[in-house]
């Protein structure tokens, strides 16, 4: 039996890039795999600044660190399309959108559904790993918190979440202080949709989140080991975060 192929996607601030969310890919990756799947790719679609979230930084900062953060990965990809766009996109329509382009070039008809100067980046990546595969799934890859958020009231449109999780299917990586199972039992379209949800658990924990590290970068505390080192040094040379390199002593 062939595997079945699939992308993942993660969508997010990103506000800065931690290590936990490149553990995540990993974690992901050797669950799916030991479940039959072939994981071609990882892709992260950092949030548009329109997005509007309290301590964003531009996404100009947030693309730069990801790309440090990335650089010592070969299968986990940046897409800049969601911060492209003209203002903050919903996560269905950023999934919809990957996965149209990948069909699109699964069935060699490209240039009839998106400009190819929309995605050169990905072309390159993708292209190859395309050829002669019959269909390839992109499903959200998330935290535990990300799909307790499905319950803030006017967050996210029924029709959304739906789509979300009856068209691509959710990986969701277990988090502090989070219940998915329950979560998915006290909803009535998750439950629906269960058989396209995999919970994945961290058994290596660490409580880290960008909101902590900004924590400590207000505070001109350490963030070493918490984010690669190359983003640390791209946050201290640009003062993100509330880090000053003219400390008064
Ligand atoms: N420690 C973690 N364990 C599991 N998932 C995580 C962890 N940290 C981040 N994620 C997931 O990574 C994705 C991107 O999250 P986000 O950019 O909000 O990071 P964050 O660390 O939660 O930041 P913030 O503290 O600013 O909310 C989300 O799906 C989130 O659930
Ligand atoms: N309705 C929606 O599609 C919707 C609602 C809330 C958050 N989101 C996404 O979830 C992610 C949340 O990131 P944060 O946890 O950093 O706020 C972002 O990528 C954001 O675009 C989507
Ligand atoms: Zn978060």
């Amino acid at each position: 039996m062939t595997a079945k192929k699939v992308v993942l996607l993660a969508c997010g601030s990103f506000n800065p890039p931690t290590n936990m969310h490149l553990r995540m890919f990993e974690v992901a990756r050797d669950h799916l795999q030991k479940l039959g799947f072939e994981v071609l790719l990882g892709l992260v679609s950092p949030v548009h600044d329109g997005y509007g979230k309290k301590d964003l930084v531009s996404s100009t900062h947030r693309i730069a660190m990801l790309r440090l953060a990335l650089q010592n990965t070969d299968w986990i990809k940046l897409s800049d399309w969601e911060v492209c766009q003209e203002g903050h996109s919903r996560t269905a329509v950023v999934l919809k959108y990957h996965q149209n382009l990948i069909n699109s070039i699964i069935n060699n008809k490209l240039n009839d559904n998106i400009n190819e100067q929309d995605a050169p980046w990905f072309l390159n990546v993708l292209q190859d790993s395309c050829r002669n595969v019959q269909s390839i799934q992109v499903k959200l890859l998330c935290g535990a918190d990300l799909l307790e958020s499905f319950g803030t009231p006017g967050l996210w449109a029924d029709e959304d979440i739906e789509s979300i999780v009856g068209n691509h299917g959710l990986v969701v990586i277990t988090r502090e202080n989070a219940n998915p199972q329950q979560f998915i039992y006290m909803s009535d379209v998750l439950t629906k949709y269960i058989s396209n949800i995999l919970i994945v658990n961290e058994w290596i924990k660490h409580d880290l989140s960008s909101t902590k590290i900004r924590r400590a970068l207000r505070r001109q505390e350490s963030i070493k080991y918490l984010t690669p080192d190359k983003v640390i040094d791209y946050i201290t040379r640009h003062e993100l975060f509330g880090w000053t390199n003219n400390k008064q002593s």
